[in-house]
């Protein structure tokens, strides 16, 4: 559905990744890796149609970005920012309700059915208390899940994440990485995510895009791109992969540091 063919991007006269190829179908959750400054947000923007590519192609079920209208592009690719302050107090529920936007008319609010996609998001997410509140007082990881809960009733194909998880607490970060894995797993969309916790990617990615600050970067199996190695190789770290048993039986596969990982 989405195919990133020999992308160049960058700012000015600086190109922060180049020659990379993916393709992401509905019905996956690709993990993007990398350590900081990288190039994760701007390979976001440049998806996103918000930063020009310097080379290469994006395509969209066969057709150049470029192509589309804003309007069709923005009903079938959904972002989720990392959190903000917006300057305007709007209630939460109309935050998430304006995931609807591209699905209506130009002018018009939000429809009966659009408030109902919105109700429905902002439950599956376990925030409806929080649907009266204004949007500039509840907390950072609150805010997190707004935005991801506006993303969700935008009924997207492709789904882009920016560390959707970074403000969240331990709990509401498995919710949030189980229920995205869901959706993937219905068939009902695509996500690409990123996330600095390996062991998101080892428990629910379908597959890994690892960059790192050579410019070089793998896509593959999670088992196959997530390893000691690769760990060492960017972030530094010395740490062990180790398959255990959960106790129904299923194997999960965990990254824990080694007893010297920080050692200098
Ligand atoms: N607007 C900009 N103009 C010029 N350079 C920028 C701009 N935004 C980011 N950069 C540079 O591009 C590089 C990649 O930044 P980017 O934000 O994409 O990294 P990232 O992988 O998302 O990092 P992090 O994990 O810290 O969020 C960095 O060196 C950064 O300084």
């Amino acid at each position: 559905m989405l195919n990133v063919q020999a992308l160049a991007c960058g700012y000015g006269r600086r190109t922060v990744l180049e020659n990379l190829s993916f393709t992401l179908e509905v019905g996956e959750l690709l993990c993007l890796l990398g350590p900081n400054g990288v190039g994760k947000t701007t390979l976001f923007k440049t998806l996103l149609g918000l930063l020009p590519p310097r080379g290469g192609e994006i395509r969209l079920d066969g057709r150049p970005i470029r192509d589309w209208s804003r309007r069709r592009f923005a009903r079938l690719v959904g972002y989720v920012p990392q959190a903000h302050t917006p300057p305007f107090p709007f209630q939460v529920e109309d935050v998430v309700a304006m995931g609807r936007t591209a699905h209506g008319s130009l002018f018009s609010g939000p429809s009966q059915d659009d408030r109902k996609v919105a109700a429905e998001a902002l439950e599956t997410l376990g925030i409806t208390t929080l649907a009266k509140a204004s949007y500039t007082e509840i907390s950072g990881g609150e805010r997190q899940l707004v935005l991801i809960a506006r993303a969700l009733a935008q009924q997207p194909c492709i789904l882009v994440m920016d560390e959707p998880t970074s403000n969240l607490d331990y709990g509401n970060q498995l919710k949030v990485m189980a229920h995205v894995r869901r959706i993937a797993d219905t068939g009902r969309m695509g996500v690409i995510l990123t996330t600095h916790h390996p062991d998101h990617a080892l428990l629910h990615a379908s597959r890994v895009l690892a960059l790192d600050r050579e410019k070089h970067w793998r896509i593959g199996r999670t088992t196959e791109v997530v390893s000691e190695d690769y760990l060492r190789r960017t972030y530094g770290v010395e740490t062990e992969i180790h398959d255990i048993r959960r106790r129904d039986g299923r194997l999960a596969r965990l990254c824990v540091p080694t007893a010297t990982a920080w050692a200098p």
